[in-house]
């Protein structure tokens, strides 16, 4: 019989995909979690020394005050925890112990603020995810199926083509973003759901909405844990388990009505028509004017809980799972020596010779298989377009921008292109315009959005969902077709409205040499942004650098008397290659310039190569200004990557 594994994937019916159906128990041991320095010192317990254990198919809440260590043990049993945190001891799954990658696969974790491409529709975010998370064999006849199933589970199926939108447009409420979240989560039908405080910022109707969701999840046969602040009665009644923190130790585990028990065992008693979860937290609480009173209680209670029912209890599942786990270990043992058949062959010359051939299945034959790299570049590329369309902020503004520019430009130098001494100056302004216009606002754009997108990337990426060579590939990629296409747009008007030189073959050169400039100048955004954490901070060098850039760029200073100690800058300013090469492009082959005035005391110059020759321009230059700009493109790109890469792996 043929089953859809959690990820997705047709496999027979076997023991394997038996118990991911049933859901896995997970259990942890001697846990303990430090928070380090940058130069790696423990600078602080945030777990001391916890154990427990989940069953499946349970809901289970993880409570306590604020700071009481909720989400450090959530994220830790998750394998999820932030760099500069480390984690020791034993967690186990069906008493297994487990390494990231499994925990990555099959479990999902909701955050507790919401990171969407806001640009997307519902359906098109849940099918995203689902082909970056689910078995490159999966179907897409199935992922759609699954994701509508979802959706109606959920209650999102009437919102599927709705746009999700950004934080500052209200298009799906709060309610509903959660609930995407969730379903997210859900698409590669984890065995173990971690939620980080899934119904903060919700009303009590949306948030209960949200916990009925968790509960029918939970049913199902899958592990649910959620931290969760002070819940209302109802939200409290509805989880199976309770675990309850104080300063990093375990106080209770177990069912809600029990850990009120225990609790007026230790003298503690909940109020009647009081909320339990109130009570419990408020217990346990660092209470301000009596911080030392207040610790010692809470530590009281969390010895009180070692030694009691509730704890043994827990030891006892933890046990169990390692029994069963062993036990399976030594039956699996056992079936591998049976799928052994030795065969025996006689050789012709020599004595017997044996073999052993595997006749079994392995797991490995159903093992998950990622999708191709060329699917999630795919996948990031479109995602990528459709923010760049969709984006009103990013493109139609832009265009309309460049198109006013382009008409003001135009209408500044009509009528000032003329073969004389005062064309020249109006035919160097208009392309010292070309190359700043397409400089400087396509730069200080993407300075911006770059981090907007860190922290979904940041998250996408620890999740394992794409690697930062794959999302950077695919941010440039679906930037390209802009960057050709305004430029276009701007040289075009201004070219022809101004009147420069009077050939389609002027005119090509012109379009290359601006393209070249605008998409150099969105590598060097791109660089700055990767490098810095926030656009003030590369602001702060980038504006220095773009004002080195200008002044060297030739139109200012004669670059042959430059001091020496930014002669260099000439190497690396890709406005003077791109003012040098549309120089050329003018003035290459142009004669008989004429003089207004016949004074020879007043400079004129006659032809082209004089005006190539006042600002140090080489007319044999076009295509190495070309080659220069294409080699500054890539090696922009290069430092950029590097910088996303080495924020990837510390942040
Ligand atoms: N990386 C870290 N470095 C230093 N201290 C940390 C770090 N992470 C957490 N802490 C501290 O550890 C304690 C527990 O943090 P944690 O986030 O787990 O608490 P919490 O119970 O989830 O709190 P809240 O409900 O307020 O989010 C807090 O005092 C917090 O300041």
């Amino acid at each position: 019989m043929m089953v859809l594994t959690s990820r997705g994937f047709l496999a027979p019916r076997n023991e394997d995909a038996t118990q991911c159906e049933k859901g896995v128990t997970i259990s942890w041991r001697d846990l303990s979690v430090y928070a380090t320095t940058k130069d790696n010192r423990i600078c602080k317990q945030l777990i001391n020394n916890v154990r427990g254990a989940v069953k499946s198919g349970t809901l289970v809440a993880i409570m306590g005050g604020s700071g009481a260590g909720k989400s450090s043990l959530m994220t830790a049993l998750a394998y999820r925890s932030p760099p500069g945190v480390i984690v020791h001891g034993d967690i186990l799954v069906q008493g297994h112990p487990v390494s990231p990658s499994y925990m990555r696969l099959h479990t999902g974790f909701m955050h507790q603020e919401d990171l969407f491409v806001g640009s997307m529709t519902v359906m098109e975010h849940l099918m995203f995810m689902a082909r970056m998370k689910l078995d490159r064999r999966t179907e897409l006849r199935q992922i759609r199926i699954r994701i509508n199933r979802l959706l109606q589970e959920i209650g999102l199926a009437h919102r599927s083509g709705t746009q999700i939108g950004t934080s500052g447009e209200k298009v799906l409420s709060g309610g509903e973003k959660k609930r995407l979240a969730f379903a997210t989560e859900l698409i590669s039908d984890p065995k173990i759901l971690f939620l980080d405080e899934p119904t903060t910022g919700l009303d009590a109707h949306s948030a209960g909405v949200l916990i009925a969701h968790l509960k029918a999840v939970a049913s199902q046969g899958r592990t649910v844990l959620c931290t969760i602040h002070q819940p209302s009665s109802s939200i409290f009644n509805a989880f199976q388990q309770i675990i309850l923190i104080a300063e990093g130790r375990i106080a209770f585990i177990g069912t809600g009505v029990q850990a009120v028990q225990f609790f007026a065992s230790e003298g503690h008693h909940c109020p009647p028509a009081y909320n339990p979860a109130d009570f419990l937290i408020a217990t346990l609480a660092t209470a301000p004017r009596d911080e030392d009173a207040s610790r010692r209680n809470a530590q009281r209670i969390c010895d009180a809980f070692l030694v009691s029912d509730a704890s043994k209890e827990n030891d006892l599942i933890t046990q169990l799972e390692l029994h069963i786990s062993n036990s399976y270990n030594v039956r699996k043992f056992l079936n591998v020596l049976t799928k052994l058949s030795f065969t025996l062959r006689l050789s012709s010359n020599f004595i017997f010779l044996y073999s052993f051939q595997w006749t079994g299945e392995t797991e490995e034959t159903y093992k998950f298989k990622e999708p191709w790299w060329w699917t999630k570049l795919y996948l990031l590329i479109n995602r990528g377009t459709i923010q760049v369309i969709r984006d009103p902020n990013v493109q139609l503004l832009r265009i309309l921008l460049k198109l006013c520019l382009a008409i003001l430009v135009s209408l500044c130098f009509f009528g000032a292109i003329k073969l004389d001494q005062l064309g020249i100056q109006a035919v160097q302004g208009v392309l010292f315009i070309l190359v700043t216009e397409n400089t400087f606002l396509p730069m200080y754009a993407t300075l911006a959005t770059l981090p907007q997108e860190m922290p979904l990337f940041l998250r996408e990426h620890r999740a394992g969902l794409y690697t930062p060579h794959l999302y950077y590939l695919a941010r440039v990629i679906s930037l390209i077709p802009g960057l050709i296409i305004e430029p276009i747009i701007f040289v075009m008007i201004v070219y022809w409205v101004v009147g420069l030189r009077n050939s389609i073959e002027a005119f090509a050169l012109s379009v290359i040499v601006v393209i070249f400039t605008m998409n150099v100048s969105t590598a060097c955004g791109c660089f700055f942004a990767a490098a810095f954490d926030s656009v003030p901070l590369a602001m702060a060098y980038l504006v220095p650098f773009d004002y080195i850039l200008m002044v060297t760029m030739g139109p200012f200073i004669k670059l042959g008397t430059l001091p020496a100690y930014v002669q260099w800058v000439k190497y690396i300013s890709w406005l003077l290659h791109s003012t040098e090469a549309l120089t050329i492009v003018q003035w290459d082959g142009v004669h008989n310039i004429s003089c207004e005035v016949e004074d020879p005391e007043l400079p004129c110059m006659t032809d082209g190569s004089e005006v190539l020759d006042r600002y140090d321009f080489d007319a044999d230059n076009y295509w190495t200004d070309i080659s220069f700009m294409a080699v500054s493109y890539v090696v922009f790109h290069c430092m950029g990557y590097a910088c996303l890469w080495n924020r990837a792996r510390y942040k």
